[in-house]
């Protein structure tokens, strides 16, 4: 067996920062995370309020998530980001970046100062947010233009055509293909080919505006989902993009990279559309009739 003195050595050793907080959002103790590596030194905090040390928004959420550990009766995981900036009172030594905590939260079943409180151990797991978020970006990415993958396009596309179909907000899509990139490939060689479709989508990234959704959609097509633009303004910015992309090859004098334009098929999500594929093979027609019509060209459909 352990005595006192020995178990208040264990909890002063816990890696992570163990907090017993009360449901009014009180730090009632503070136990381990010492490591400055890892964690600020919260030993100032124990007595202090929650609503005291941390802004509205964030101590609001504290508190509801006290709240709903203690209501659940239950084991509640939940993960946030604290910067020692945000809380009043921590020190400067320790992590200089904002940390992504795991909060594991557990009820207990006693009160102190006529509160209920919970435990909440807070583990940094910056590291591991970090690198999910640059597999998420990669899984997201096309990797030869850095422009959205068919993969994340598909997602773009279902929660537009939702948004589209509980709120009316209106959108409009851009299918395009360059022509003649079979030439280019066959005169200079599949790198030409590659640099063909990396310049048409830089070219695409400085003619869309912020909140347009640039996508490779797979070989040399791209699509283009413009939110809250209606069909009459996406035709413009469809040609607006076809003569940058006319420009971006024009002064290649004698080559066949002057050859590389796009043909852009224009349509609008429409009340009658069951789904967002329908409103794509909509952009794919129009696309293939600008195609038809002898290339370098903006069809709406
Ligand atoms: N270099 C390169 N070529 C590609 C890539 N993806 C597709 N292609 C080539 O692009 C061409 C696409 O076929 P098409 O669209 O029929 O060829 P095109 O010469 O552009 O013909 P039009 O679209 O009718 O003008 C094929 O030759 C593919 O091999 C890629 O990632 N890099």
């Amino acid at each position: 067996m352990i005595n006192a003195e020995q178990m208040s050595a264990v909890l002063a050793a816990l890696p992570d920062p163990v907090f017993l907080l009360s449901r009014s959002g009180k730090y009632v103790a503070i136990y381990g995370g010492k490591d400055e590596r890892y964690y600020h030194d919260g030993s100032n905090l124990i007595g202090k309020s929650i609503r005291d040390l941390i802004e509205a928004d964030k101590a609001n959420w504290f508190i509801d998530t006290i709240a709903r550990a203690l209501d659940s009766k239950a084991l509640l995981i939940e993960e946030y980001e604290l910067s020692n900036k945000d809380v009043k009172g921590l020190p400067d030594e320790g992590p200089s970046e904002p940390i992504w905590f795991e909060a594991r939260i557990t009820p207990l079943d006693f009160r102190v100062e006529d509160e209920d409180v919970v435990l909440w151990v807070a583990s940094n797991i910056s590291q591991r947010h970090k690198l999910e978020s640059q597999l998420r970006k990669q899984s997201d990415t096309d990797l030869l233009t850095g422009l959205y993958n068919r993969r994340r396009l598909e997602r773009e596309l279902n929660y537009h055509f939702s948004a589209f179909k509980r709120h009316g907000n209106c959108v409009s899509l851009l299918m395009f293909d360059l022509d003649h990139l079979k030439t280019l490939n066959d005169s200079l060689g599949h790198h030409a080919g590659d640099q063909a479709i990396c310049t048409v989508a830089q070219t695409l990234k400085k003619t869309l505006r912020q909140t347009d959704i640039a996508c490779r959609f797979g070989g040399d097509e791209f699509v283009v989902i413009l939110p809250h633009i209606k069909m009459q303004q996406a035709t413009h910015t469809a040609q607006r993009i076809r003569s940058a992309v006319e420009e971006a090859f024009a002064d290649v004098s004698n080559s066949p990279h002057n050859m590389i334009t796009i043909s852009v098929g224009v349509t609008e999500v429409l009340a009658s559309d069951v789904s967002c594929s329908q409103a794509l093979k909509r952009a794919d027609a129009a696309m293939y009739e600008a195609k038809h019509q002898g290339r370098n060209a903006v069809i709406t459909q």
